[in-house]
């Protein structure tokens, strides 16, 4: 892939999942910089990825052929308007990782027909198993399109989606999903420590489950889901009673009404910042 210049602003949860799984795919650590405020979170990726490390949000979106814009919705406003005083977007690619926050609103905030990708990854991108969308308007060149989708395929998988209402779809389904994942492991965990299990063992269970589920699901992509939770599912047996509970306690209407809050709370983000 091509190794531009890359400067995150922002070196939290996302950025810095992003950083480890890009620098274990072989992307030059010297070429990577990350600002933040404080020391805590940035000072922590220099030294374990070897990347730089900077308070001066500015500066290192000057030097950059590629700015990450990886901070927190709430503070997009006033990151982007200091960054606009001093930095010409003109020539730079701007990628943008947040919830909430449109191409209108960043042309507004960094200047008209900017040259702006939004991805939508998830965490696992820390382990190289994330799952990004892409949504680029039309004035994005192809080579920025390339480079977008090369640097998030660095970190798992991509899919690219044709409106910018899709990034709020990739959201539902599995940018915010993780989450979901590990409340249901969560209340599992839980449940098997009260059947007496320690929890070491009671996460042993549970993430072996998942993870063999995952790992299963994977391995068949002819297989529909619901046939892999038939051959779970012997005649007359325990999981049959299992999942007995979760469709007559309405699992597939729980799961749609999460997935459309998750929906509405970007939509409403959008209006908001
Ligand atoms: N977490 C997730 O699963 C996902 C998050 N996202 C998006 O990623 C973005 C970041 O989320 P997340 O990583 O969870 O957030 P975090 O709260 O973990 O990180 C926010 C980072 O922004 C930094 N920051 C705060 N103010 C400034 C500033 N003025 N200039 C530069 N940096 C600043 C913080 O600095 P400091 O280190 O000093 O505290 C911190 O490093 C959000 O927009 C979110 O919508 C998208 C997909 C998934
Ligand atoms: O909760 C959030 O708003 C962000 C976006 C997707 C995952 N985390």
């Amino acid at each position: 892939m091509q190794h531009r210049k890359i400067s995150f602003i922002g070196a939290g949860n996302m950025a810095g999942a992003i950083i480890s799984g890009l620098v274990d795919s072989g992307y030059p650590a010297n070429l990577i910089s990350v600002c933040a405020p404080s020391t805590t979170h940035r000072d922590a990726l220099a030294e374990k990825y070897g990347v730089q490390s900077s308070s001066d949000n500015s500066g290192c979106a000057k030097e950059a052929d590629v700015v990450v814009l990886s901070v927190k919705p709430q503070m997009m406003a006033d990151v982007c308007k200091a960054l606009q005083k001093d930095v010409d977007f003109s020539g730079k690619l701007v990628l943008s990782i947040a919830a909430g926050v449109s191409v209108a609103r960043f042309c507004e905030l960094l200047g008209d027909n900017l040259n702006i990708v939004r991805i939508m990854p998830n965490t696992p991108s820390l382990v190289g198993k994330g799952m990004s969308g892409l949504y680029a308007p039309v004035q994005v060149s192809q080579a920025d399109r390339d480079y977008s989708g090369e640097l998030m395929t660095a970190v798992g998988k991509i899919c690219w989606v044709d409106t910018e209402e899709g990034i709020n779809h990739v959201i539902a389904a599995a940018g915010s999903a993780p989450a979901y994942f590990f409340l249901f492991m969560e209340a599992m965990q839980a449940e098997a420590q009260r059947l007496g299990f320690s929890a070491e063992t009671a996460r042993m269970l549970v993430e072996q489950a998942a993870s063999g589920a995952s790992a299963l699901v994977a391995a068949s992509p002819d297989t529909p889901l619901s046939q892999l939770r038939e051959n779970v599912t012997s005649k007359g047996g325990t999981t049959f009673e299992a999942l007995k509970v979760f469709t007559d306690r309405k699992l597939p209407e729980i799961v749609s009404g999460a997935m459309q809050a998750a929906i509405t709370r970007a939509q409403e983000m959008e209006k908001l910042f």
